[in-house]
C-alpha cells in the first residue's frame, strides 16, 4: 500500500466507483444524537427499513439536554423534550446502543466516542454533526454528514461519497509556552480563512502535532470544519494506541495486536502525493482569541482589534463591518481588557479532563469577578465524573464557576440554555456566529485558560500572566 493516509483508509472502504468524482464507500460507524439523529431513525422506521448494523450505530443525547444539576427530561426550550422522548424511542425500537440522560457514559458525541473507543484507526465514521471532524484525531475518517445521509447509512452501511482532496498542513518545531491546540486552531483558521479548507481531508503531521497528547489533538482537529474541511486526520501514533486500550469497544486479547498491527501501517508514505501542502512554524503562533463573528476573525492576545487592510485577503468588507458593529468593538482597539459578563468552558473543543485541569490550574486559589457568570459543562459524564474524583469541580465551584451535567450547553443556543442579550462571552467553543450562545450574545473564542484567566479579571486576560 503506498500513498496517504487517506488514500489507503479510502482505498480499504471502496466498494464500487460510481462516476470521475464519487466512490460508494462501506461506512463502519454511524453516531447518532438527538437534534439530528431522531429526525433520521424515525424516517426510517417509517419507510420500514431496519437498520443495518445495529451493534455499529450508537445514540447520546447531548444539544438539547438541561446541563443544569439534578436534570430531567426537560429542557429550557419547550421543543427540546420532543427530541429526547422521539431519539429515545427510535434508538430503543431499532436496537441501537443509547448513551442516554442518567447513563454514566452520555456526553457530548464527539467527546464520547473516543472515551468508548467507538471510534478507532482506520474506521469509517459518520454522524449528522459537522464536528465529526474531531474524531480524525484517532486516526480515523470520520466526516459530518446531514440526516438523510444518516438515513442511508444506517439503512444500508455503505454511503455515496465524493472523493475529497487532500491537503497536508505541517506544523514543525515547538509551541512556544503558554500556547495550546486551540490557539494552533484559531490561528490556522486565521491564516486560511473560512473556506480555506472546502474539498478537502486535512491531515495534520510534523513534530508540533505528534507532541500534542491526544486531547489537544482532537481540539485541533474538531475545528477543521471552520475552515470547510471534509475532515481532518492525523495518522495513529502510541498515543492513541495507549489511550485506547482497554476502553470498551476496543478489541481485546489477540484481536488487541492485530488491530495495533494494522494500525501501524496507517500513514502517509514518504513519497505520498498531496493536491495542497502547507508548512507551518509552530513557534511563530501566540495564543488566540476572535474579535468578531467568524472563526476566522481570530488575532493573537495581545494585538488590537484588526484594521480591514490586515484581514482583507479573507474578510469581505460587509463581513469585517458587521463584525465590529455586532461585537461593538473598533478597529485598534486593544482586546486584553475588554470587560466581559460571561466566560463558558464546555464543548467538544475543549471539555475533556485535560482542558479542565488545565483550566483548574489557574483557578486556584482565585476568584471569578463579580458580575461575571461563569460556567463549565464538563465534555461528558465521564469527564464530570473523573473531574470531580480528582476534586476539580471544588476548584471551579470555589472560584465562583458553576459546575453542570454533560451537553452541548451554551456551545450552541439548541435546548434554550443561553447567556444574556448582548452579554459579551469569552468562551473555549468554536463557533462565535451571531447569536449562536443565545439571541444577540457576543462571543470571543479562545483557550480554556483565556477563558479562566479572563473570568478572574473580568476582561479578557491573558493566562500567561497568571499562570
Ligand atoms: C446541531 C448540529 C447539526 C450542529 C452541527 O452540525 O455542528 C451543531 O452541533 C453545531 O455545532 O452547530
Ligand atoms: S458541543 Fe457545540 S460544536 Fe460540539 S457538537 Fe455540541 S453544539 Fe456542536
Amino acid at each position: 500500500m503506498t500513498g496517504t493516509i487517506f488514500e489507503k483508509i479510502w482505498d480499504m472502504h471502496r466498494i464500487a466507483t460510481i462516476d470521475e468524482t464519487t466512490d460508494l464507500v462501506l461506512i463502519d460507524r454511524v453516531l447518532l444524537h438527538e437534534r439530528t439523529g431522531g429526525v433520521a431513525l424515525e424516517s426510517l422506521a417509517a419507510a420500514g427499513r431496519p437498520v443495518r448494523a445495529p451493534n455499529q450505530a450508537f445514540v447520546t443525547m447531548d444539544h438539547v439536554v438541561d446541563t443544569r444539576p439534578g436534570r430531567t427530561d426537560a429542557t429550557i426550550m419547550p421543543t427540546g423534550t420532543a427530541f429526547i422522548t422521539a431519539t429515545r424511542d427510535a434508538a430503543i425500537a431499532a436496537g441501537l446502543t443509547l448513551f442516554d440522560l442518567g447513563d454514566p457514559d452520555q456526553g457530548i458525541v464527539h467527546v464520547i466516542s473516543p472515551e468508548q473507543a467507538i471510534v478507532l484507526p482506520g474506521v469509517t465514521l459518520v454522524c449528522p454533526d459537522s464536528h465529526t471532524c474531531t474524531q480524525g484525531a484517532m486516526g480515523a475518517l470520520a466526516w459530518g454528514i446531514g440526516s438523510t445521509a444518516a438515513e442511508h447509512a444506517l439503512a444500508t452501511s455503505t454511503l455515496r461519497v465524493k472523493r475529497p482532496k487532500t491537503m497536508r498542513i505541517r506544523i514543525d518545531g515547538q509551541l512556544v509556552q503558554g500556547v495550546t491546540a486551540k490557539d494552533l486552531a484559531l490561528h490556522l483558521l486565521s491564516l486560511f480563512g473560512s473556506s480555506g479548507g472546502s474539498g478537502y481531508i486535512v491531515e495534520y503531521a510534523g513534530t508540533a502535532v505528534e507532541a500534542l497528547d491526544l486531547e489537544a489533538r482532537m481540539t485541533l482537529c474538531n475545528m477543521a470544519t471552520e475552515f470547510a474541511a471534509f475532515s481532518a486526520i492525523i495518522a495513529p501514533d502510541d498515543k492513541v494506541f495507549d489511550y485506547l486500550k482497554g476502553r470498551a469497544y476496543a478489541p481485546k486479547g489477540a484481536d488487541w495486536d492485530v488491530a495495533i498491527a494494522s494500525w501501524r501501517l496507517l500513514r502517509s508514505d514518504a513519497d505520498a502525493a498531496f493536491d495542497a501542502e502547507y508548512a507551518i512554524d509552530a513557534s511563530d503562533i501566540a495564543p488566540m482569541v476572535t474579535w468578531g463573528i467568524s472563526p476566522q476573525q481570530a488575532v493573537a492576545l495581545g494585538k488590537p482589534v484588526p484594521g480591514f487592510e490586515s484581514v482583507a485577503s479573507r474578510d469581505q468588507r460587509d463581513l469585517y463591518d458587521r463584525a465590529l458593529t455586532y461585537m461593538d468593538i473598533e478597529a485598534g482597539m486593544p482586546l486584553i481588557g475588554l470587560p466581559i459578563d460571561a466566560a463558558f468552558i464546555g464543548s467538544c473543543t475543549n471539555s475533556r479532563l485535560s482542558d479542565l485541569r488545565r483550566a483548574a490550574a489557574i483557578l486556584t486559589g482565585r476568584k471569578v469577578a463579580a458580575g461575571v457568570n461563569a460556567i463549565c459543562v464538563p465534555g461528558s459524564t465521564g469527564v464530570r465524573l473523573r473531574a470531580e474524583a480528582e476534586g476539580l469541580h471544588r476548584i471551579f465551584l470555589d472560584a465562583g464557576f458553576e459546575w453542570r451535567e454533560s451537553g452541548c450547553s451554551m456551545c450552541f443556543f439548541a435546548g434554550g440554555e443561553s447567556f444574556g442579550h448582548r452579554q459579551r462571552v469569552i468562551s473555549s467553543t468554536n463557533r462565535n456566529f451571531e447569536s449562536r450562545q443565545g439571541p444577540g450574545t457576543r462571543s470571543h473564542l479562545a483557550s480554556p485558560e483565556t477563558v479562566a484567566a479572563s473570568a478572574i479579571a473580568g476582561a479578557i486576560a491573558d493566562p500567561r500572566e497568571l499562570a
